[in-house]
């Protein structure tokens, strides 16, 4: 039997869909546990010997999960939950309502960060005036961390308004994506499925009965599924749910400080090497915080949250 190359789209449980170099998409099972796969993994695959197959017709097996580039995870006190691996970037879809959380905003930068994967965050629902604007202003921080030219900004933030203005937004998301994979992550109802649909015309159908045969044929929402955007097959979006609960527990607590930008670059001005940064003399870190607008400073509330991260990180899982 030949072994290929493909390429995992969707996955539910144990089982993957693969796509092949043609674009054929299977229903394959991983061979033993070394070759759990998860979406993005490059893989080699190999068809069912005939007579063989389980059901839903083209089956296949996982025989080997190929070197990972990243992995994007998060892991609370009981398991590990794997996104997907490979990605070029994250973009956190968030929303002027329902009322986005900081802090799991926060942790899903930093698991980006730990990661080696570009986070971008955008604000959706511009529309809604009055909640854009004070969503707008919780992300100050955000907006001008690095300092004040645009072009030194650690993080990119753009406003959308996916069901109002979605031409435009469209036309201001293509050029971040081209070529690139990028995990779609957000709460709910921050419009995660209108952005899919927006940019992946008939997203649907693209995992369609294949996805719903991976379900046994229930529609579940815990499925992560890779889109095309392009006909080439060079732009994926990846669309995975799990924002809530974004734990992470395989951060160590002095990790943190070099996750979070701001932080990072006081953090060698401390009079300590091992500053802790939560209460010892001499403090760079504590001496920049402040909710001046600043593009130097370290947001109240963004201080506050790594402190409660350390602290949520230091206790022992036992
Ligand atoms: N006012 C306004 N509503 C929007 C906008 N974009 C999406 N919505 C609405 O917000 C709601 C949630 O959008 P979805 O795309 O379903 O959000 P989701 O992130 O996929 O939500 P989950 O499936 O719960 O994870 C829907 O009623 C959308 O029509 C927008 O730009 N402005
Ligand atoms: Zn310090």
């Amino acid at each position: 039997m030949t072994r290929s190359e493909g390429l995992v789209v969707a996955s539910h449980g144990r089982h993957c869909v693969v796509e092949s170099a043609d674009g054929v998409r299977r229903i394959c099972h991983p061979r033993g546990k070394k070759s759990q796969a998860v979406v993005g993994d490059r893989v080699l695959w190999q068809a069912a010997a005939p007579g063989q197959a389980q059901g839903h017709g083209d089956e296949g097996t996982i025989e080997k999960v190929l070197e990972r580039r990243n992995l994007f995870y998060r892991q609370d006190e009981v398991r590990t939950k794997s996104f997907a691996a490979n990605l070029d970037q994250v973009l956190i879809l968030i929303a002027a309502e329902p009322v986005f959380s900081e802090s799991q905003l926060v942790r899903a930068l930093i698991a980006a960060e730990a990661a080696g994967i570009t986070p971008l965050i955008a604000l959706n629902k511009s529309d809604l005036v009055e909640p854009f604007a004070q969503a707008w202003q919780r992300l100050w921080p955000y907006r001008h961390m690095g300092g004040e030219q645009d072009t030194r900004h650690h993080y990119r933030v753009l406003p959308l308004s996916l069901t109002q203005s979605g031409a435009v937004d469209r036309d201001a998301l293509l050029p971040l994506l081209a070529g690139k994979t990028t995990l779609i992550l957000g709460p709910s109802g921050s419009g995660k499925s209108t952005l899919v649909n927006l940019l992946v015309p008939g997203a649907a159908a693209q995992t369609g009965e294949i996805s719903q045969a991976l379900n046994s044929g229930r529609h579940t929402t815990t499925t992560t599924s890779l889109y095309w955007i392009d006909g080439a097959r060079t732009t994926a979006l990846i669309d995975s749910p799990g924002f809530q609960e974004f734990g992470l527990r395989h951060l160590a607590p002095t990790d943190l400080a070099r996750c979070m930008p701001d932080i990072a670059a006081h953090a060698g001005g401390c009079r300590f090497y091992n500053c802790s940064h939560l209460h010892e003399p001499g403090c760079a870190v504590m001496a920049q915080v402040s909710e001046s607008q600043d593009a130097q400073a370290i947001s109240l509330q963004r201080y506050r949250i790594y402190g409660e991260l350390f602290a949520e990180l230091s206790q022992s899982a036992y």
